[in-house]
């Protein structure tokens, strides 16, 4: 894994931003894995910044997002559809035919998880994942405990990753209890991921990510088996001394 670390927030948003453009710039048809959440928002504003000031182009790229609440239509404040439309979609290029996001809305939810994995094999995968990781090690929704296996699938949402999101909800108790995510296999299969850890409720998360234990009981440890990760933290979630100590130094 490479680590890369920076100030502040501001900081990991820039250089995660400089990461993508890149990769854009240097494959204009690359299939990128998107997240949502707090974390990657300033991430998506540098995105438009740049697309308006250096029309870096979206036109030919596809995405993949992955998760998105069981139960909240696609115009529903909430929903991820509703949140990437507002914080990246409506501002930069994109065809609008060429962004996935599982639906969380029909009836056949176990059909709708297969549809979404035959999208990502016949688009030829996925080649750059960007992942957020929640402060129980979560990645998308796979929330401890959920098998490496896993490809997308329905998850009951614990009771911890509903307070934290409940802070974009008007009332904790409108937040769903249900998600549909891609798995962790489906995350892994992703050609490079970027890991976004920002934030002093990260702290444990990323101390625990960089012991190297991979478990199912902290999802986001199987990232210590990917051959092309690399983790944009910033000294909120890790302070320079304990990254030093991490490698030895
Ligand atoms: O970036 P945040 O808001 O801390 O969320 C962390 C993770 O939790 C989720 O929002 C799911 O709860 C993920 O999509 C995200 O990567």
């Amino acid at each position: 894994m490479n680590i890369l670390q920076t100030k502040g927030y501001d900081e990991l948003s820039q250089k995660a931003a400089e990461f993508i453009i890149s990769k854009v710039r240097q494959n204009p048809e690359i299939k990128l894995g998107l997240a949502t959440g707090g974390t990657p928002q300033g991430l998506y504003d540098k995105l438009i910044h740049d697309h308006k000031q250096n029309f870096t182009s979206y036109q030919k790229v596809t995405t993949f997002n992955l998760d998105e609440y069981v139960g909240l239509e696609k115009d529903h404040p909430n929903s991820y559809h509703f949140f990437m439309k507002k914080t990246l979609f409506d501002h930069i290029d994109i065809e609008p035919s060429n962004t996935y996001i599982p639906n969380g809305e029909v009836e056949d939810l176990d059909a709708e998880c297969l549809r979404y994995e035959k999208n990502i094999e016949e688009l030829g995968g996925i080649d750059l994942q960007i992942l957020g990781i929640g402060s129980n090690g979560h990645i998308g929704f796979n929330e401890p405990g959920t098998s490496f296996q896993s490809m997308t699938h329905i998850v009951e949402l614990t009771q911890s990753t509903r307070e934290a999101n409940a802070r974009f909800f008007n009332k904790p108790e409108d937040v769903p209890t249900q998600a549909i995510t891609m798995g962790i296999k489906s995350i892994m299969n992703a050609k490079e991921i970027v890991l976004l850890v920002s934030g002093e409720s990260k702290k444990e998360a990323i101390k625990q990510l960089l012991s190297e234990k991979v478990t199912e009981q902290f999802p986001a440890s199987i990232l210590n088996t990917h051959p092309n990760v690399t983790v944009i933290v910033d000294e909120e979630a890790l302070p320079k001394l304990e990254l030093n100590a991490e490698k030895g130094a």
